[in-house]
C-alpha cells in the first residue's frame, strides 16, 4: 500500500523544516561515536572507580569484550506502574551475562505519579519533572561506561524525559522495557460516576475511597488510556520497544522473557556489531510522524502534543501542531479505550492491541513502514505479538481485531478523523481532544466565568454560582506561570454541570490529564496569560465560543474593548512543596507547542550562539 499523500507531505515538511538542526544532531552523534567518551577511552583510574563494586563482572567490565548495558531506571515503589521495576536490574544483569555482556545501573531518575499529585501543589512540578528526568538520564550516561542503554520507565513525564536525555547520547543503541498494566479493577466509568456523586455531596469520602481503591488496586500501570499508556503505544509505533510488549501484564513469565529478549537484542545492535541501530537514527522524522499518527489513531493523551515536539527536538527534529492538525484530518480513530470509550488497555491488548493496530495502519499507508527499529527485521515485525512457547518468547502474526467495539481497521473507523484539533482565535492557540467529547458538544457558546486558581472553580460550584451555561476559564496555569499543572480534578465538577443539562466548556493555558474526557476543553492555550496572552484580558460575563468543528476559540467581545483592557495581574508565585526550586525552569521555559522545556530552549539558545 502506498503512503497516504498527506503523510508524505507532512513528513517532507518536517524534514525540510528540520534540515539544519537534524544535520547538526547527526553530526553530533557521529562525533560521539568516533571520539566521544567511551569505556576504552577512560583512564585507568576512571575505569577502576567504575568497576570497583562490580564483583564477578569485574573481569568482563575491565576486558570490555561484551556490551556493558547502562540501565537507566525510574523505579520507585510508590508509583504502581514502576513498582515492578525493582527486580529488573538484577534480571537484566543475568540476561546480559547470557550473551557475554554485563550491565550496571547507570543511574536512576525520579518518577512522579500524576495521580497522586492531581489537584495538589505537586502537580505544578510535574511537567518540569520531565526535564529533570532528561537531566538525570544524561548524568547517568555521561560516565561513558556503556555501549547500550536499557531504560525502565512508563509514566507520563518519564518516557518523554528518558528519551530527551538518551537522545543526546543517540550514538548508543537504546531500548525501552515496559512493565505492563495492572489487572483491570473497577471500570473507569463507574469510578467517574462515584466521583460525580461525591462532587455533588451524594456519597461520602469512604465510598469514594473504596471506589478509587478498587480502580487502582495493584502493581502495574493504571489501565485507562492516559499519558502513560499513550507513551507505551508511542514506543511501539516508533519501534523502541520489542514488538507487542507494551501491554503484557507484569509479573508474568512472558513479561520476564520479553525483558530477556530485549537485553539479548540490545547486545546485537551495538556499534561493534553488523546491525548497528543507534537511538539517534531510530528516532528520525518518519518515526516522529509515526508517533503523531499513533497518537491520533488512538485518541491518546493531549500531553503528547507537548511531549512529541520535545522528544523530536532532542533529536534535532521540529514538528508542530499544524502538522498534527493536518495528520488528524486523515488519520481515523480506531480505538475506543477509556476515556474514549468504556474499555481499558487490558481489553485493547486482548482483542489484538498494538500489533493489530499497527498492521491495519500499515496496510492503509498511514505509517512509515521503513523506520529503523530495535527489533530484528523491519517495522513489519510490529504486526506480530509475543507468545510463550516452551518457555521461550516467539512472535506470531496478530491478525485483525477480534472486537470492533474496542479496536477497528481504517476501513471502518469510529471516526474518519483523528482525535485532536488545533484551536485558534482571538484567545490564542491551543489543543482540543475531540475523541473524548460527544460531537454534539463540540460547539459551546456561553458567558465566561474566569478564575486564576482551580480551587476557586470548586468553591464557585459549591456556592451554586456555576449552575448555568458557562465557559469556565482557568488562566495563569501555563508553564511560565506555575509549571502548567493538569486541571483534571475539575472534570467531575464540570461533568456534573454538563449532566444537569448545561452547556459547559473549559478553556485554560494549563493541561488536562490523558484520562480527562467528557467535558469539552480547549487547553495549552498560548501565549499564556502570565506573559500577557489574551486570556489575561478576559472578564466574567464575556461570551466565549469554543468550536472543535471549525477549530476556533473566540471571545465575542469587540476587538477595541479587549485591547483597551488592562491585563489581569498574575497571582504571586507560590513557595512550598519545592515549587520555588523550579523558578529556574519557569523563567526559561518555551511554548507548549515547542515542548514546554527550559532545557531544550537553553540548548537551542546555545546552538544559536555557536552558529552566530
Ligand atoms: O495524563 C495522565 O494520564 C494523567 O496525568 C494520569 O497519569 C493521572 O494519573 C490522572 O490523574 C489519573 O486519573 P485520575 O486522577 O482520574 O485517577
Ligand atoms: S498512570 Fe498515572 S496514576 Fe497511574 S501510576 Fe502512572 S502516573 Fe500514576
Amino acid at each position: 500500500m502506498s503512503l497516504h499523500p498527506v503523510l508524505t507531505a507532512v513528513t517532507e515538511r518536517v524534514i525540510t523544516r528540520s534540515a539544519r538542526t537534524r544535520r547538526a544532531y547527526l553530526d553530533l552523534i557521529a562525533r560521539e561515536r568516533e571520539n566521544g567518551i567511551s569505556r576504552p577511552r577512560l583512564a585507568c583510574g576512571n575505569l577502576a572507580h567504575a568497576i570497583a563494586a562490580s564483583g564477578n563482572d569485574k573481569a568482563g567490565l575491565r576486558a570490555a569484550g561484551g556490551m556493558n548495558v547502562g540501565i537507566i531506571t525510574a523505579y520507585n515503589d510508590m508509583l504502581s506502574a514502576h513498582q515492578p521495576y525493582g527486580r529488573y536490574p538484577d534480571q537484566i544483569k543475568l540476561f546480559a551475562r547470557e550473551v557475554g555482556g554485563t550491565a550496571q545501573v547507570a543511574g536512576g531518575t525520579p518518577a512522579m505519579c500524576d495521580g497522586v499529585t492531581q489537584g495538589q501543589p505537586g502537580m505544578e512540578i510535574s511537567l518540569f519533572s520531565r526535564d529533570v528526568i532528561a537531566l538525570s538520564t544524561a548524568v547517568g550516561l555521561s560516565h561513558g561506561m556503556y555501549e547500550g542503554v536499557a531504560m525502565l520507565g512508563i509514566c507520563d513525564k518519564i518516557v518523554p524525559g528518558l528519551l530527551m536525555g538518551a537522545l543526546r547520547f543517540g550514538h548508543l543503541p537504546t531500548i525501552l522495557i515496559p512493565s505492563g498494566p495492572m489487572p483491570s479493577g473497577l471500570p473507569n466509568s463507574e469510578k467517574q460516576r462515584i466521583r460525580q456523586l461525591y462532587a455533588e455531596g451524594k456519597v461520602g469520602k469512604d465510598k469514594l475511597m473504596d471506589a478509587e481503591s478498587e480502580s487502582y488496586h495493584a502493581a502495574g500501570t493504571c489501565t485507562f488510556y492516559g499519558t502513560a499508556n499513550t507513551n507505551q503505544m508511542l514506543m511501539e509505533v516508533m519501534g523502541l520497544h520489542l514488538p507487542g510488549s507494551s501491554f503484557v501484564p507484569p509479573n508474568s513469565r512472558l513479561r520476564q522473557e520479553l525483558t530477556r529478549a530485549a537485553i539479548h537484542r540490545l547486545s546485537e545492535i551495538g556499534a561493534r556489531g553488523e546491525d548497528y541501530r543507534p537511538l539517534g537514527l531510530c528516532v528520525d522524522e518518519r518515526a516522529i510522524v509515526n508517533a503523531a499518527v499513533g497518537l491520533l489513531a488512538t485518541g491518546g493523551s493531549t500531553n503528547l502534543a507537548i511531549h512529541i515536539p520535545a522528544m523530536a527536538r532532542a533529536a534535532g527534529i521540529i514538528i508542530d501542531w499544524t502538522d498534527l492538525d493536518q495528520l488528524s484530518a486523515i488519520v481515523p480513530q480506531l480505538t475506543r479505550v477509556y476515556p474514549n470509550g468504556s474499555e481499558d488497555v487490558n481489553a485493547f491488548h486482548d482483542v489484538g492491541g498494538m500489533p493489530s493496530l499497527i498492521g491495519s495502519l500499515l496496510d492503509a499507508g498511514l505509517l512509515h513502514p521503513d523506520i529503523l527499529t530495535v527489533a530484528r527485521g523491519g517495522f513489519s515485525e510490529y504486526r506480530r505479538k509475543p507468545e510463550l512457547r516452551d518457555d521461550k518468547v516467539v512472535w506470531e502474526d496478530a491478525g485483525p481485531s477480534t472486537n470492533e467495539n474496542i479496536l477497528r481497521a481504517p476501513a471502518n473507523p469510529f471516526r474518519a478523523d483523528g482525535g485532536m484539533k488545533v484551536m485558534e482565535g482571538n484567545l490564542g492557540r491551543g489543543i482540543y481532544k475531540t475523541s473524548s467529547v460527544a460531537p454534539e458538544r463540540w460547539t459551546i457558546e456561553a458567558p465566561a466565568a474566569v478564575f486564576d486558581h482551580q480551587e476557586d472553580v470548586l468553591t464557585a460550584f459549591r456556592d451554586g454560582k456555576l449552575d448555568r451555561d458557562v465557559v469556565v476559564v482557568v488562566r495563569f496555569q501555563g508553564p511560565a506561570a506555575n509549571g502548567m499543572p493538569e486541571l483534571h480534578k475539575l472534570t467531575p465538577t464540570l461533568a456534573v454541570l454538563q449532566d444537569r443539562g448545561h452547556k459547559v466548556a473549559l478553556v485554560t493555558d494549563g493541561r488536562m490529564s490523558g484520562a480527562s474526557g467528557k467535558v469539552p476543553a480547549a487547553i495549552h492555550i498560548g501565549p499564556e496569560a502570565y506573559v500577557g496572552g489574551p486570556l489575561s484580558l478576559l472578564r466574567d460575563g464575556d461570551v466565549v465560543r469554543v468550536c472543535a468543528r471549525t477549530g476556533r476559540i473566540e471571545a465575542l467581545v469587540e476587538p477595541g474593548v479587549m485591547a483597551d483592557r488592562t491585563p489581569a495581574r498574575p497571582p504571586a508565585p507560590q513557595f512550598g512543596t519545592g515549587r520555588e526550586l523550579f523558578a529556574l525552569m519557569r523563567n526559561h521555559v518555551d511554548l507548549p507547542e515547542q515542548g514546554a522545556s527550559a532545557i531544550l530552549a537553553s540548548m537551542d539558545h546555545m546552538a544559536a550562539q555557536q552558529n552566530a
